[in-house]
C-alpha cells in the first residue's frame, strides 16, 4: 500500500532542557563550584536565561526519553563560547542515544530554517530568519518555562511521561487532512 507523503512526520527534539537536564547540570555545578552563595532552586526559576536571574539575585545529566517517533532528529543550538559544547554534545547523544543518532544530530544557530512538522523545545520564544518555521513548536515543559501560559493553538509537552505519542499522532492527522484537502480543491471538488 501506497503512503501518503502527509502521514510521514519528521519530528525535531532539542538537546538542552529537554533530553539532557541542563538545569539541574547548572545548579549542581554552581552549588560544587560556590558552595555557600545564595543560589536559585530549581522551583523558583523563572525564564530561560539562568544566568539572567543569577544576576538579578546577586543584585547584579540526564534524562533520555525514549524515543520511537517516525523520524526523529535532535536539533539543538551550540553555545556561543563553542570550543567544549560541540564536541560534548555529540559524545553526550554517543553515549545516551547511541552512534545512530549521531547521524541526526542537527547543531544551528538558527532553528527555524529547519524543515520539519514538529519542533519539541524547552525554549518558549524561537525565532530566526524564517517568520515562519515549517514546524509547530511543542513547549517541554522546564522549571523556567513551566509558569508561562500559552495562547491558543500552542501546546505543551509537560514530560516524556506526558502524551508524545497523542501531539505526534494528531500532528500526523492534520497533515493527512490537509493533503486531501488540497488534492480535493485541486481537482475541482
Ligand atoms: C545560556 C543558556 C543556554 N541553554 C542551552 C540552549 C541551547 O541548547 P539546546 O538548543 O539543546 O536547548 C544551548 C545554546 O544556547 O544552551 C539553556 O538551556 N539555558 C541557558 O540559559
Ligand atoms: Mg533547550
Amino acid at each position: 500500500m501506497a503512503v501518503s507523503t502527509a502521514s510521514r512526520l519528521r519530528v525535531l527534539v532539542d538537546m538542552d532542557g529537554v533530553l539532557a537536564d541542563f538545569e539541574g547540570g547548572v545548579l549542581r555545578h554552581f552549588l560544587a563550584r560556590y558552595p555557600g552563595e545564595p543560589h536559585v532552586e530549581l522551583a523558583e526559576r523563572r525564564g530561560f536565561s539562568g544566568r539572567g536571574q543569577y544576576r538579578r539575585l546577586r543584585g547584579a545529566g540526564s534524562q533520555p526519553g525514549a524515543l520511537w517517533l517516525t523520524e526523529v532528529f535532535i536539533c539543538t543550538s551550540p553555545l556561543m563560547k563553542y570550543e567544549h559544547c560541540i564536541l560534548e554534545k555529540y559524545s553526550w547523544v554517543e553515549k545516551y542515544l547511541g552512534p545512530k543518532f549521531v547521524e541526526r544530530l542537527i547543531l544551528t544557530g538558527d532553528k527555524t530554517v529547519v524543515s520539519a512538522d514538529l519542533l519539541v523545545d524547552d525554549k518558549d520564544t524561537i525565532k530566526g530568519a524564517e517568520p515562519k518555521p515549517s514546524w509547530e513548536h511543542i513547549l517541554f515543559t522546564c522549571c523556567h518555562n513551566k509558569h508561562l501560559e500559552l495562547q491558543t493553538p500552542r501546546r505543551r509537552l509537560q514530560s516524556w511521561a506526558d502524551d508524545w505519542r497523542g501531539i505526534v499522532e494528531s500532528k500526523r492527522r492534520s497533515n493527512v487532512e490537509k493533503e486531501c484537502y488540497a488534492s480535493l480543491t485541486a481537482n475541482g471538488n
